[in-house]
């Protein structure tokens, strides 16, 4: 297997609180991971290390061979990693396909003068742009929410929405942070399939740090546990959450 992403003896404090303490782990090309842990194990702080949301006060982040660590943030998205958020991120007052095409900046948007003169390459570019985005609705089935505004969509599609927008940037690696929050159990398995899909067809590598674990089993390959901004436990979905420090950390015990 080759490593896309490795963290090596990270460490992030909040001023006295330590939320990650020397976490090291490696995410595999073409792997499903999932990432759990009780509430402030620190998973969304390791997605906001690697995005470079936060500045890790220790160790070496690596996607692809490259340390990232010290990359502004806006670079991050170039490098082909894209994610979603858990309270769900999107331009409310615009339409769903504006959204989706929101993701596709990291290709550009032609520079001032070819917006000016409205050149053929312009054209070609905003034509790759809206065939990507036509082809993700497509993909997540949001055809009769093409042209609806954002803020009048059921939750559960908005959320579809902001994984469209992620797959618009035709990313390498994705983060998922709690893709199942606020879903029905029907919605749930539309998603499962869809991880599945975005693995197996799109071939993007996924990390996705979820508390549902019938998603977990579902489609993770392998399961990671966090508490205390520590690795608990690793393995399959089946042998961490039978784990007894795992079963422990969620007890409080
Ligand atoms: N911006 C911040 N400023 C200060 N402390 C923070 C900040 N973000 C997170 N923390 C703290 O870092 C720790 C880890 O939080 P984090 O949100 O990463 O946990 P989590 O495992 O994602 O939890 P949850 O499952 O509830 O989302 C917690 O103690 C949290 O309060």
């Amino acid at each position: 297997m080759t490593a896309l992403l490795e963290l090596d003896e990270v460490e992030l404090a909040f001023g006295g609180l330590v939320a990650i303490g020397g976490l090291s782990l490696r995410v595999d090309k073409g792997e499903v991971l999932a990432v759990i842990g009780p509430n402030g194990a620190g998973k969304t702080s390791m997605l906001n290390l690697v995005t470079r949301v936060f500045n890790a006060r220790r160790g070496r982040i690596r996607f692809k061979g490259q340390d990232i660590a010290q990359l502004p943030r806006a670079r991050i998205a170039h490098l082909g990693i894209a994610r979603t958020f858990q309270n769900i991120e999107l331009f409310d007052a615009a339409t769903v396909l504006d959204n989706l095409l929101l993701g596709r900046h990291r290709f550009g948007s032609g520079g001032w003068w070819q917006q000016v003169l409205r050149t053929p390459a312009l054209t070609r570019l905003e034509e790759s742009h809206r065939a990507k985005a036509e082809e993700v609705i497509e993909f997540l089935d949001l055809s009769p929410w093409r042209n609806a505004r954002v803020a009048g969509l059921p939750y559960g599609v908005r959320k579809v929405v902001e994984l469209g927008r992620a797959l618009c940037a035709e990313p390498e690696l994705l983060f998922l942070d709690e893709p199942a929050s606020g879903l029905n159990p029907e919605e749930t398995r539309d998603l499962a399939f869809w991880i599945e899909d975005i693995r197996t067809e799109l071939g993007i590598t996924v990390v996705m740090i979820e508390h549902d674990m019938s998603l977990v089993s579902a489609v993770a390959d392998r399961v990671i546990c966090m508490a205390q901004g520590k690795m608990l436990a690793e393995g399959t979905p089946a042998e961490v959450q039978g784990h007894p420090d795992v079963i422990a950390a969620y007890l409080g015990t």
